[in-house]
């Protein structure tokens, strides 16, 4: 069985961050494990608190898992500060796993920010540099290039830039664009555009750490980067389309085996209730 680990925050309501890793890695039949980098009392509508796991024992934890296990892809979610960054990059020098997905998280859905904003160098200099792919969301393209993003265009040269600042694939995803749901990758050759409808729900909370947790099962399972990102999308948008209404304010992303691997809602009264 493929092995794919999350180094990632907690989210307590399920919805984001390594519970939303661990369920997208089980939907895929991979063997999911974690690392948490920080305890985040969230839900649907907001952030209560933020505990930073210490730099030690962040690193005891990624020791613990290479040790002992072989990996066969690595996501990296939420890191809040430099020294966390610093920890969990040490680490990834240290390890050289063979794929190394970046998710380059700052804010959560409803705006409640999960980095330290001051933290933006740290993440450039040490963070980026590690990524096979690095997947930011338009807010996110835009902090790391410090370049405001209005169109596919700016986009796309959004991800060239990032590309250029030492990440080996980057995907500018289009969620938080208008019109349809559209992702940019660039592989330092050539540009893919992959799009789907945009799917009227609010309940897009943990998008992001889905897409990339899809893209480090399916390399784990021996996709190419492009093929990885093109079966991820499908999951992601089969996730949303599904999205169920729990909490006051934007609902997770839904995940289950059949769901995958059929795309048939096994519980039809639930999935008919959230749309
Ligand atoms: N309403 C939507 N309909 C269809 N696809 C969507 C929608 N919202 C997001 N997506 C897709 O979901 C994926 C994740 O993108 P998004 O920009 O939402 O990530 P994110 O902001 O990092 O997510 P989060 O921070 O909530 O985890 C992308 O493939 C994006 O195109
Ligand atoms: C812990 C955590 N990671 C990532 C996100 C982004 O959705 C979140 N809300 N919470």
């Amino acid at each position: 069985m493929k092995k794919v680990l999350t180094i990632a925050g907690s989210d307590c309501s399920g919805g984001a961050g390594i519970q939303a890793d661990l369920k997208t890695f089980s939907a895929h039949g991979v063997f999911g494990m974690s690392v948490i980098v920080s305890v985040v009392a969230e839900n649907t509508s907001r952030v209560i608190d933020i505990q930073d796991i210490t730099p030690e024992m962040i690193e005891k934890q990624i020791d613990a898992v290479f040790e002992d296990i072989e990996v066969d892809a690595v996501k990296v979610g939420m890191l809040s500060t430099p020294e966390c960054m610093r920890a969990v990059a040490g680490k990834l020098r240290q390890y050289k796993p063979e794929h190394v997905v970046i998710d380059p998280v700052m804010y959560a859905k409803n705006g409640c920010p999960l980095m330290d904003p001051s933290a933006v160098d740290a993440l450039i200099e040490t963070i980026l540099p590690l990524a096979d792919v690095l997947t930011p969301n338009i807010p996110e393209a835009e902090r790391i290039t410090g370049v405001e993003i209005r169109s596919v265009t700016d986009m796309e040269a959004a991800a060239r830039k990032i590309h250029d600042m030492g990440s080996k694939t980057v995907v500018v995803k289009g969620g938080h664009a208008i019109g349809n749901a559209l992702d940019v990758l660039f592989d330092g050759k050539q540009m893919y555009h992959f799009e789907t409808e945009r799917i009227a729900t609010k309940n897009t909370h943990g998008t992001g750490c889905t897409f990339s947790s899809a893209i480090a099962s399916q390399l784990a399972l021996g996709m190419d980067i492009c093929k990885a990102v093109e079966k991820a999308k499908v999951y992601v948008t089969t996730a949303i389309t599904h999205s169920l209404a729990i909490g006051k304010g934007c609902g997770p992303t839904h995940h289950f085996y059949e769901l995958y691997r059929h795309g048939l809602p096994t519980q039809e009264s639930e999935v008919a209730e959230c749309r």
